[in-house]
């Protein structure tokens, strides 16, 4: 007898939405049908809500080890889950960065005593170009955030490094994972906004032409070593601009496409939200003007912007409450991917086939992680699926959240939460937190199995 039948579920397949009911067995989907015809062991009646594959959210920061009043890989994977995301990727800038074989494996040690949602990790890059190759064998899932300027952790590094390392990850067969900012134009900037208190003057000290110009550096960086290269976050107009530009030779040539990522934030807030956010609004990159907003939007519509990644970063309020140039740059946003998206969904900015595509089956395919079966509703992928019924929109409040800061910069903001998440097969909320510490798995990189199956 199959563990799992969700009946009365609607789901989208062949760009439709279907009734069907979905089986489920050893955490995996092993029937899809209009009627399944079958006993099984649990039933959960969808009462015609949408199940959909559970987001696949590759840009966290847990902040495990060592930055653990901020989250950690409980209430993070928490948080995680009761957004709807069943599998994240956790990014080095913690204390100690994961930048060698002793940190990551005290990472992973971490990471699968406490998440309740699968996860990968990725490895860091700074001055350990002779660590790489080793971090690579653990099963790291890529390299990065490498970040091109200051921003939490201070693991920016100058471009002689930044192409020595991407020759090594060309070497590899990783992809470098960049956080493109340029930290001369940065600088530069910051020097002359030195009295500038408001909160605003954020904007203006990274603005546009800082992240354009090192997304331009780093898309001809990538194309020389051969690299390939996903851009995180990428926020200004101008950053997309370069990159359709390259995916068009790409294609062309027939290279490997450059892809990039999106946040909530820079999607639904703008710099007028300073206003409102004060120094809670600082993240890098930062907010945006209404005519970057609306561009990238287009772009994830047309797929020059892959996927939606939260660059989920707390910090608490305590250190927040500060003056701009103090204050740490970051905000929450893992739980508050798939609600805000959803809603995007419903108000008709994107297609729901565009948002699935962008939230769960393109990081899996960017990332290598449809070879641990996450990022579809398919027989014989994993069963992490969302159950979600779309009328049931709510404001989003910081204090019913789940990670550890109790704040975020959404507060107030409409949003579409899902009733049920469920990981491998089994409900890990619904309401509430229905998992036990330490159940999510650890998804190791290619580099893992080419280390033990001893090719290379
Ligand atoms: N986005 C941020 O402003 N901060 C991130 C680091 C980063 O992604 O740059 C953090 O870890 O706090
Ligand atoms: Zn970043
Ligand atoms: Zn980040």
């Amino acid at each position: 007898m199959p563990d799992l039948l969700i009946k009365n579920a609607k789901i989208f397949y062949d760009n439709y939405l279907q009734p069907a009911e979905i089986v489920i067995d050893e955490g995996k989907v092993i029937k899809i049908a209009k009627e399944a015809d079958v006993i099984a062991g649990e039933v959960i009646d969808a009462a015609g809500s949408l199940v959909l594959p559970a987001g696949i959210d590759v840009h966290v920061h847990f902040r495990e080890p060592g930055l653990t009043h901020k989250e950690d890989w409980y209430t993070g994977s928490c948080a995680a889950a009761a957004g709807g995301i069943a599998t994240v990727v956790d990014h080095p800038n913690t204390i100690p960065p994961t930048i060698d074989k002793k940190s990551f494996e005290e990472k992973l040690k971490l990471a699968s005593r406490k998440s309740i949602v699968d996860f990968g990790i990725h490895g860091g890059v700074t001055n350990n170009i002779e660590k790489l190759t080793e971090l690579w064998g653990e099963g790291v899932t890529a390299f990065g955030e490498i970040f091109m300027a200051e921003s939490t952790g201070g693991l920016n590094i100058d471009e002689i490094t930044l192409e020595k390392a991407l020759g090594i990850l060309n070497e590899l067969g990783a992809i470098a994972v960049i956080h493109a900012e340029d930290d001369t134009i940065r600088l530069e900037c910051e020097a002359l906004l030195k009295n500038d208190m408001s909160p605003s003057s954020h904007s203006r000290a990274r603005p546009n032409i800082c992240e354009a110009t090192a997304v331009q550096k780093v898309v001809d960086l990538l194309r020389k070593t051969g690299a390939r290269g996903h851009i995180c976050h990428v926020s200004a107009f101008e950053s997309v601009g370069v990159l359709g530009r390259d995916r068009y030779i790409a294609r062309e040539k027939s290279l490997s496409p450059i892809t990039c990522e999106v946040t909530p934030h820079h999607l639904f807030l703008s710099t007028r939200d300073w206003e409102r956010l004060g120094c809670y609004g600082k993240m890098n990159p930062p907010l945006r003007d209404r005519r970057s907003v609306k561009f990238l939007l287009n772009s994830l519509n047309d797929g020059t912007i892959d996927i939606v990644a939260s660059d989920h970063a707390p910090h608490c309020e305590s250190e927040k409450d500060m003056d701009i140039k103090t204050a740490p740059s970051g905000v929450p946003g893992v739980e508050t991917l798939m609600p805000l998206m959803l809603m995007a969904v419903k108000k008709n900015l994107l297609p729901l086939g565009r948002m699935v595509d962008a939230t769960s089956a393109a990081p899996a395919r960017i990332f290598g992680l449809d070879r641990h079966s996450k990022g579809r509703l398919k027989v014989g992928f994993d069963a992490d699926l969302i159950i979600v019924d779309t009328k049931k929109v709510t404001t989003i409040k910081g204090e019913l959240l789940h990670g550890k800061v109790g704040w975020t910069p959404f507060e107030g903001v409409e949003a579409i939460f899902p009733d049920i998440t469920i990981s491998r097969g089994n409900v890990i909320w619904d309401g509430e937190i229905s998992a036990p510490r330490g159940r999510g798995n650890f998804l190791p990189g290619t580099g893992k199995y080419m280390a033990t199956s001893g090719h290379h």
